[in-house]
C-alpha cells in the first residue's frame, strides 16, 4: 500500500537504547503503540522522552533494538520513507508563504495534483479552526494560530504516525486547554496514531488513551491514565502524577489502629488527596487516623485540607466543599478516613 493511503499505524519499539557517548540517554525500552492510539510520553525533564520521539521519527538511530511498523522493520529507514508528521514547538513555518501554501507545501513536494491539494488544504484549514486566515502570512497569525498552521502542515499529507514534542508549551493556560480539547478531537476525526511528548501531567490524563511514564531514560509505567493514577506501579510514577498520601504501616497498622492493607503488612500505604475524608469523632470501624487540622483552602468546588496525624504524617485531602460544615477552623482534632480498596502499598 502507497504511504499516502495509508491511515494509521502500528509500531512496536523492542530493547531501545540511545547513548550519547557514555551517556546513555535511553536503556531498553520496549512497548506497542497501537494503530490509531493517542500515546502520551510523561516525565521529567531529561527522562529521554524527546530522545523516544527522535528515534521514532527516524532522526536519531537507536543505539540498541528494533523498531517495527505494522509489523515491518523500519529502524534502519529514513525518516522522509518513514514519513510521519511532525509537531514541535515553535515549528518553523515558512514566513513569505500564506497559510494555505504552508499547508499545501508537503502534498506539492508529494507531487500531489491540483484539484486534490486545492480541496485537501480546505478541509484541513476547516479542521483545525483555521477558517477565514488562509490567505494571511505566518507574522500575521497569533501564537496558537501558529500552532494550528504547523499542526494542519503535518497532517495535511494523512501521515501513518503523528509525532508531538511539547508543542503547547509556549501558549497561555487558556489557549492550551482550548487546543488540548481540538487535539483530541482532530486525533478522533483522523484516526491516526498519535505520540505526543508532554512533561505536564494534567496535559497527559486529559490528552491520552493511554500514558508512558519515563525516568531516567527507562520506561517506569504504561497504561491508561486511570490505571496510571490509581495504580501507579512504584512510588516515582505515583508521586509523579500528583499529591499523594503516604503512611507508614507497621504489622498491619497506622499508628495503633489496624488498617486495610493488601499484601505485606509492613510498609508505605499510598492514597489520593480525593479519596480520603474527615470524620469529626473517632469512627467505630474502618480506616482512620486522628489528625489535627492544620491549614484549609477554599477552592470552590473543593477544599483543601492539611492534617498533621498525631505520629507527625502530613497529609493532603481534597474533598467536595459541599460535604464539609461551615465551622471547621484550623486547630481542631479530627479524624483522616479513607476506603481500603482506594489505598495500595508502595
Ligand atoms: N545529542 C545529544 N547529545 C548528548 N546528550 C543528549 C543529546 N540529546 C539528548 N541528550 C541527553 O539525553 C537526556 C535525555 O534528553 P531528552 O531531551 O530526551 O529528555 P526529555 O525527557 O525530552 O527532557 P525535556 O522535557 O527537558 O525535553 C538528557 O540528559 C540530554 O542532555
Amino acid at each position: 500500500m502507497a504511504r499516502t493511503e495509508r491511515k494509521a499505524a502500528e509500531i512496536d519499539a523492542t530493547g531501545i537504547g540511545k547513548s550519547f557517548g557514555t551517556f546513555k540517554a535511553l536503556t531498553d525500552v520496549t512497548l506497542t503503540i497501537a494503530r490509531g492510539e493517542f500515546l502520551t510520553l510523561l516525565g521529567p525533564s531529561g527522562s529521554g522522552k524527546t530522545t523516544f520521539l527522535m528515534v521514532l521519527s527516524g532522526f536519531e538511530p537507536p543505539t540498541t533494538g528494533r523498531l517495527l511498523l505494522d509489523g515491518r522493520d523500519m529502524t534502519d529507514i529514513s525518516p522522509e520513507e518513514r514519513g510521519f508528521g511532525m509537531v514541535f514547538q515553535g515549528y518553523a513555518l515558512f514566513p513569505h508563504l500564506t497559510v494555505e501554501e504552508n499547508i499545501a507545501f508537503p502534498l506539492k513536494v508529494q507531487r500531489r495534483g491540483r484539484a486534490e491539494i486545492r480541496r485537501r488544504v480546505a478541509e484541513i484549514i476547516e479542521m483545525v479552526g483555521l477558517g477565514g486566515h488562509g490567505h494571511k502570512r505566518p507574522a500575521g497569525l497569533s501564537g496558537g494560530q501558529q500552532q494550528r498552521v504547523a499542526l494542519a502542515r503535518a497532517l495535511a499529507y494523512e501521515p501513518p504516525v503523528m509525532l508531538f514534542d511539547e508543542p503547547f508549551s509556549a501558549l497561555d493556560r487558556n489557549l492550551r486547554s482550548q487546543m488540548q480539547d481540538e487535539m483530541r478531537r482532530i486525533h478522533r476525526e483522523t484516526g491516526t496514531t498519535f505520540v505526543f511528548v508532554t512533561h505536564d501531567q494534567e496535559e497527559a490524563l486529559t490528552l491520552s488513551s493511554r500514558i508512558a511514564i519515563f525516568e531516567a531514560g527507562c520506561l517506569q509505567q504504561i497504561g491508561s491514565p486511570r490505571d496510571i493514577y490509581e495504580r501507579p506501579g512504584n512510588r516515582f510514577v505515583a508521586e509523579f502524577l500528583g499529591d499523594i498520601n503516604v503512611l507508614p504501616i507497621r504489622d498491619g497498622k497506622l499508628e495503633g489502629r489496624e488498617v486495610t492493607v493488601q499484601g505485606d503488612p509492613d510498609g508505605d500505604l499510598a492514597i489520593r488527596p480525593e479519596y480520603m475524608r474527615i470524620a469529626l469523632q473517632a469512627p467505630a470501624e474502618g480506616n482512620a487516623v486522628a489528625a489535627r487540622l492544620t491549614d484549609l483552602t477554599y477552592l470552590g468546588g473543593v477544599t483543601r485540607l492539611n492534617l498533621r496525624t498525631a505520629g507527625g504524617a502530613e497529609l493532603v485531602l481534597s474533598v467536595p466543599t459541599a460535604e464539609l460544615s461551615d465551622g471547621l477552623t484550623p486547630g481542631a482534632e479530627i479524624w483522616a478516613t479513607w476506603p481500603g480498596e482506594r489505598a495500595f502499598m508502595l
